[in-house]
């Protein structure tokens, strides 16, 4: 296989086990081709050390066989590029938030400008049969910018988060602009059917596009392949995690803690699209409903700190904080507390004893890509004697993951009910729905994932 280019915001040294399985994943491929992986080097630098929009420091170093690549943004580029277009204004429209997005001029033209600048750094890095794979929402018009530099290379273009309906899409100032962005790359690839749909219903109302078959789209003079390549998690490698030192540690004290009580996890950034309130408020209809789990359920909720200078994210935390609040206030004993909020990241080591622990799963997004931690909830059970995962629709990875018990977030009723049938479910039912589940992520894990990616780039017509 040719040289492999990585392009994401993000980046990890893919050789450390705590950058997480898409590191190590992208990471072998990577090592295997002796690639290169370009991206944002986390570093903000201010105006007073020298830092000038547009422009920005290249520092290269190897881990292993794999070329890292990282540029730092200066301050004013950071706020507009990161904190303002890709996060106060993408993500929330994306996740179908249109009420939280804040548009302005200035935040698209950092936007703008990190992904003219990205292109600039990246361009004398790569090599004319180089597979350029790049990642996300922050990252939309890097292949038109590289386009314009005269780059004829294969590049492939994944969305980690939902893409919405063409008429909410509409809603975005200058959302042609974005869209035919997309028609720069060779593949297009998105974690859902649901995604590509409206894709395809967007390119053919808004952009006149011609549908030629097999997920070939052709408008602005331009043919484009997109479809769904939903994203995996390396399943050996957190069912590995579930039996080091950490996950055993963490799994013994909370089976110890929990021995007669009943343990239901949650864990996720804490991100108004994960619909952390709407689970709060569906646990308390549980202990108000079924009144037998009172003094016995306990609901820990992981929601690690992210994006914490974005209002949006301040005004989540106060309502989380206020709810868990109400809940341990009005359902509290002396020796039990409904829910136990855990304002912090997790270390990834830790995680799948934790899960190993839960006896439920609560994954309840109002809208998400793809959702991660559904599946590591999967991979670490025992099969013996396996919880049960609790899951939102609006998932992406409710479109693979039938067996689990699927919810509607938004109907508190319905998803206490959902959580009752859950801490009840027979053995027998729990085994026969993991297993379907195992079988589901290990035929997509994220080798998987990968592999098609990048060979469909590769059988690409550049
Ligand atoms: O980099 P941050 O701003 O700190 O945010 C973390 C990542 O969040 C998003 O994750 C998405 O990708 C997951 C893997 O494909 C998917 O399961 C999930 O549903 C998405 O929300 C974001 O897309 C990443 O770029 C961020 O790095
Ligand atoms: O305290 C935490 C919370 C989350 N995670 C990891 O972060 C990832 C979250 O990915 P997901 O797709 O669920 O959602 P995202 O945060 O990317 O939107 C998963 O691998 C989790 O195991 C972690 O390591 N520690």
């Amino acid at each position: 296989m040719a040289r492999v280019v990585v392009v994401s915001n993000r980046l990890a040294d893919p050789r450390k086990a705590a950058a997480g399985g898409l590191a190590v994943a992208l990471g072998d491929t990577l090592n295997a081709t002796g690639g290169l992986w370009f991206g944002w080097s986390g570093k903000v630098v201010d105006e007073s050390e020298g830092g000038t929009p547009g422009e920005g420091e290249l520092h290269t170093h190897q881990a292993g066989n794999v070329t890292l690549a990282t540029v730092d943004l200066c301050k004013e580029d950071h706020d507009s590029y990161y904190l303002g277009y890709a996060n106060r204004v993408l993500w929330p429209m994306f996740h179908y938030r249109l009420d939280l997005a804040d548009f302005n001029k200035q935040s698209l033209a950092g936007y703008r400008r990190v992904n003219q600048m990205f292109a600039r750094k990246l361009m004398p890095l790569l090599k004319p049969d180089d597979l350029i794979w790049i990642h996300d929402y922050h990252l939309i018009p890097l292949a038109a910018e590289l386009r314009s530099m005269g780059c004829g290379n294969r590049i492939g273009f994944f969305l980690h988060i939902p893409l919405p309906p063409p008429l909410m899409l509409a809603a975005l100032p200058g959302h042609e602009w974005l869209i035919r962005a997309l028609f720069a790359y060779d593949v297009v690839g998105f974690q859902a059917q649901a995604d590509v749909n409206h894709f395809e219903r967007y390119v053919h109302s808004e952009a006149d596009a011609e549908m030629l078959g097999d997920g070939h789209y052709r408008a602005f003079n331009r043919t484009v392949l997109a479809r769904a390549f939903p994203i995996g998690i390396d399943v050996d490698e957190f069912a590995q995690l579930t039996h080091g030192k950490e996950a055993r540690e963490t799994y013994e004290t909370m089976r110890e803690q929990y021995s007669r009580r009943r343990l239901l996890i949650g864990i996720d950034r804490l991100d108004y699209s994960k619909g952390l309130p709407q689970r709060i408020k569906a646990f308390q209809e549980l202990l108000a409903s079924y009144p037998e789990n009172r003094k016995s359920a306990t609901l820990i909720q992981i929601a690690s700190p992210t994006r914490e200078s974005v209002d949006a994210y301040a005004d989540i935390r106060h309502e989380l904080e206020h709810l868990c609040g109400q809940i341990n206030g009005d359902y509290g004993e002396l020796d039990w507390m409904p829910v136990r909020y855990i304002h912090r990241t997790v270390a990834r080591k830790r995680l799948p004893g934790l899960c190993r622990a839960g006896r439920v799963a609560l994954v309840t997004p109002l809208r998400d890509g793809m959702n991660l931690v559904a599946k590591e909830y999967i991979a670490a059970q025992d099969p013996a004697d396996p919880g049960v995962l609790v899951l939102s629709r609006f998932a992406g990875a409710a479109e693979q993951l039938r067996e689990a018990l699927l919810v509607n977030p938004y109907d508190t009723e319905g998803s206490a009910q959902a959580i009752q049938r859950a801490l009840q479910m027979p053995l027998e039912e729990r085994q026969a729905r993991h297993q379907k589940l195992l079988e589901r992520i290990r035929a997509q894990d994220v080798h998987w994932w990968r592999k098609t990616f990048l060979q469909t780039l590769e059988n690409a017509q550049p």
